[in-house]
């Protein structure tokens, strides 16, 4: 299931994140900004239970959420749009990936994995700004899933169809959210129109 945002702030956000001209600093705070912007959808499917509470007044029923909530940025630029997320999502734990696309061959090297206990009693939200050929969030998950993840989606910022159709037949029970899904890929991986290196605009490399 794919699920693209037409939320106004998002899209205007996202916008001015595109421009090659928006500074550093001011990137980071709006890839942190769209990323709250995006809790709400990317949590609605949340399974909880029923529990009571005791208000002031009287005993009344509530919920709260089913599992533990894990957040597993991959790195590096998960990292700065992990921060939006933790902002509405304090409690949640985090998982992180290291993982390198390769320039030459496009391929994933991992090189860093940690993750919580009990993976497999967690609703795991893995985060990376850009879904370009698909196979850092393919490697990504599949690396959570051998630790134990059974509930697992994906959020990104800025999706490719190149990579949203590699996670279908990779990976067709995962959804995944986008804050734009755009053209192509072009012959470098690099996803158009895109927002350029979503690693080295946040950390000025
Ligand atoms: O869908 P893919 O083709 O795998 O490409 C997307 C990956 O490439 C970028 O990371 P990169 O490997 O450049 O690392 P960085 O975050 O350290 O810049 C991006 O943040 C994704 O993780
Ligand atoms: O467009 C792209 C593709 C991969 N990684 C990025 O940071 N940007
Ligand atoms: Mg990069």
């Amino acid at each position: 299931m794919l699920h693209v945002s037409d939320h106004p702030l998002i899209q205007s956000e996202l916008t001015r994140l595109r421009d090659r001209a928006c500074p550093g600093p001011e990137f980071r705070q709006r890839v942190r900004r769209i990323a709250s912007l995006m809790v709400p959808t990317v949590t609605a499917h949340l399974p909880t239970r029923a529990i009571s509470c005791e208000t002031p007044l009287e005993v009344t029923s509530g919920v709260t959420l089913q599992r533990h909530l894990v957040l597993a940025p991959i790195l590096r630029a998960g990292i700065g749009f992990l921060d939006g997320f933790l902002d509405l999502l304090p409690d949640a734990r985090v998982a992180h990936i290291g993982l390198a696309r390769n320039e030459n061959t496009l391929m994933p090297e991992p090189y860093y994995f940690k993750a919580p206990a009990d993976l497999g009693d967690s609703d795991l939200i893995v985060l990376d700004p850009m879904l370009a050929t698909g196979g850092s969030a393919i490697e990504a998950i599949r690396t959570l899933q051998e630790a134990g993840a059974k509930h697992v989606s994906l959020a990104v910022l800025v999706a490719s169809p190149e990579g949203v159709s590699a996670m279908q037949d990779a990976l067709p029970e995962v959804p995944v959210h986008a804050a734009a899904l755009d053209r192509c890929l072009n012959e470098k991986g690099y996803i158009l129109p895109g927002l350029g290196d979503a690693g080295d605009r946040l950390f000025g490399t």
